[in-house]
C-alpha cells in the first residue's frame, strides 16, 4: 500500500515538474485559461513572503498583530462549541442571524429599510465580494472607473470578468502648499465626468482608502453619485475601514444618498471590523474546545466573514455567482460575527462600542507613526482614516546595490533594500496605481500601524539607527 501510494505521489510530482518546465509535453494546446493573462503577479504574494524571509518587523501587509476584542474572541468560542449544527452547511448566501444583524444594524445607518434575505450576500472577507460583483455586473467590453490609488484587486477583478479599467487619480493639491493630510487628495469632477462613456457600467470608490486614508466629504460623494445617476452607472463602495476615522472626519456612505440605494454595492468586512482578519489569535485560544470537542484542527482555520449590501435586484446576481464558485462560509465564524453586530446595535454609539474604541486606539497609533517618520525625515501624509500611512521617500538617497531590481520603480526597490537591509517591512504605493500612473507615485511607502506598540516601537528603533548611520 505504502509503495503504491509513494508510486502515485512521485508520478504526480514528476508530472507537476514536467507541465512546470514544458507544458506542451503533456498537452499540446495552451494549456492556462488566457483570462489568467497578465493578472499573475501580486504585491502581497511578494511582499508578505519578503517580510517573513527576513523576519523584518512588519508595517507591509494590513493585519493587526493584537488581539480581537474579547467577547468576539468568546462569540467564536461559543459557536465552535455550540453543537454539531455550527460545524455544517449553513444558508448559502448569509447564515440567517448573521444577515438579521446586519440588516439590523445598517438599515439604521443607511436610512433605507434592508430585506436581509433579498439585499445581503455574505461572502469569504470584502475580498469575495468585490470578486462577485464583478463578475456579477460586468459585461465583456464593459468599462469600469476606478479612483486611484487603489486596492490592487479591483484591476484584475475588473480585467477577469472581461471589463476594461479607466481610471481617473487623486491628485495631492494643498491650499498652503504643502501636502500633510490624506484630505488634500482631491477627485476632480471635470475629471472624472470625463472618464464616463456610453460602456461605463460601473464606478469603484474606497473610502476610507488604502493606502492614503483620505475619507471622503459628502459634497464628494454627491458628485460622484450625480455622475452615477446621469451615466446610469453603478457605484462600487468598498467600506472596509468604515469605523477608522480620526480628527471629526466622518464616514458618509455613498449609499445613504438620494437616488443612489438602487445602483450602489456596499462592500464590508468583518475582519476589518472586529481587528480578525485571520482568526489566527482565536485558534490558540479554541485549542482547549479542540481537547473538549474532539473536533480537528482543520475545523478551525475558518475563513474570513465579508458582506455586500444593495437592492435585492443586484445582490440576486451576486448570488448566482456566489452559489456557483464558493455557495457558503464557515457557519461558526458567520456566527459569531452575528453576536458582535448584535452586541454592537446595542452598545452603538456609546464609549463601550468597539466602533469607537478601536479608532480611539489607533488614533494613538498613527500620531507615534507619524511622528517617528518626521522625526527622521519621511514626511507622512497624515491618514484621515483606514490604518495605514504614506510617507515621501524623494529625499532618501539609496545605494541599493541590488542588481535583480534595477528594471522595478523606486518604491519598489526602496521596499525591498528597507526590509531585506533594515529588516523593516513595508509596501510600495505604486502598486496602488495602474502602470500608466505608477512612474508619478514611486516616491512613496506605505506603512501599517494597526500594530502593537512594541511592533511600532521596534520599527522606530530601526528607523532612528538608520537615519543616524548606524
Ligand atoms: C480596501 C480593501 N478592500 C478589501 C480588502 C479585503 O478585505 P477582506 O480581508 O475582508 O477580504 C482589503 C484588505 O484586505 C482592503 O484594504
Ligand atoms: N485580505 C487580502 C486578500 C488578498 C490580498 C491582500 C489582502 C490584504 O489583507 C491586504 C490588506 N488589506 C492591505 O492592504 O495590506
Ligand atoms: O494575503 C492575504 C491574506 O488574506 O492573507
Amino acid at each position: 500500500m505504502g509503495l503504491i501510494r509513494n508510486l502515485a505521489r512521485s508520478s504526480t510530482v514528476i508530472r507537476q515538474i514536467l507541465i512546470r518546465n514544458n507544458h506542451k509535453i503533456i498537452m499540446a494546446r495552451q494549456l492556462h485559461a488566457s483570462r489568467t493573462d497578465g493578472v499573475d503577479k501580486n504585491v502581497w504574494v511578494e511582499f508578505t513572503q519578503l517580510a517573513a524571509d527576513y523576519k523584518a518587523v512588519n508595517l507591509g501587509q494590513g493585519f493587526p498583530d493584537f488581539s480581537p476584542p474579547k467577547f468576539i474572541q468568546e462569540a467564536f468560542c461559543k459557536a465552535v462549541s455550540g453543537g454539531p449544527i455550527m460545524h455544517q452547511y449553513t444558508r448559502a448566501f448569509g447564515h440567517p442571524p448573521l444577515v438579521r444583524s446586519l440588516a439590523k444594524f445598517f438599515s439604521r445607518i443607511v436610512g433605507h429599510e434592508i430585506d436581509p434575505l433579498e439585499d445581503i450576500l455574505v461572502t469569504v472577507g470584502a475580498y469575495q465580494a468585490l470578486f462577485c460583483a464583478f463578475q456579477a455586473l460586468v459585461n465583456e467590453g464593459d468599462e469600469v472607473i476606478i479612483v486611484e490609488p487603489f486596492f490592487d484587486c479591483y484591476q484584475p477583478m475588473v480585467k477577469m470578468a472581461g471589463g476594461k479599467a479607466v481610471y481617473v487619480p487623486l491628485r495631492p493639491k494643498a491650499a498652503s502648499g504643502a501636502v500633510l493630510s490624506s484630505g488634500d487628495w482631491v477627485l476632480s469632477a471635470e475629471e472624472l465626468a470625463s472618464k464616463f462613456t456610453p460602456r461605463t457600467k460601473a464606478v469603484v470608490i474606497n473610502t476610507p482608502n488604502n493606502p492614503i486614508g483620505k475619507v471622503y466629504k459628502t459634497e464628494e460623494l454627491q458628485m460622484i453619485a450625480d455622475l452615477c445617476i446621469k451615466h446610469d452607472a453603478l457605484c462600487i463602495s468598498d467600506e472596509v475601514y468604515e469605523w477608522l476615522t480620526y480628527d471629526g472626519a466622518k464616514h458618509v456612505k455613498i449609499a445613504s444618498l438620494p437616488g443612489m440605494w438602487e445602483r450602489t454595492i456596499t462592500v464590508g468586512s468583518a475582519g476589518k471590523t472586529f481587528s480578525a482578519t485571520g482568526w489566527k489569535v482565536v485558534h490558540r485560544l479554541c485549542n482547549v474546545f479542540i481537547l473538549f470537542t474532539a473536533c480537528s484542527f482543520d475545523d478551525l482555520f475558518w475563513s474570513q466573514v465579508g458582506w455586500a449590501i444593495s437592492s435585492g435586484h443586484i445582490v440576486k446576481h451576486m448570488k448566482t455567482i456566489h452559489q456557483n464558485t464558493v455557495y457558503h462560509c464557515a457557519t461558526a465564524a458567520q456566527e459569531a460575527v452575528a453576536q458582535g453586530f448584535e452586541r454592537e446595535y446595542e452598545v452603538f454609539g456609546s464609549p463601550e462600542s468597539y466602533f469607537q474604541q478601536l479608532p480611539a486606539m489607533l488614533h494613538l497609533k498613527r500620531n507615534k507613526l507619524a511622528s517617528c517618520l518626521e522625526s527622521v525625515g519621511l514626511q507622512p501624509i497624515m491618514p484621515q482614516g483606514g490604518y495605514f500611512m504614506i510617507a515621501d521617500i524623494s529625499s532618501v538617497k539609496v545605494d541599493y546595490n541590488d542588481q535583480s531590481s534595477v528594471d522595478e520603480p523606486n518604491d519598489f526597490r526602496f521596499v525591498k533594500w528597507l526590509t531585506k537591509e533594515k529588516g523593516l517591512a513595508t509596501i510600495p504605493v505604486s502598486a496602488f496605481y495602474s502602470p500608466e500612473h505608477s512612474k508619478e507615485f514611486d516616491k512613496y511607502i506605505r506603512f501599517c500601524f494597526v500594530k502593537e506598540d512594541s511592533t511600532l516601537d521596534a520599527a522606530e528603533d530601526i528607523l532612528r539607527k538608520w537615519s543616524k548611520g548606524q
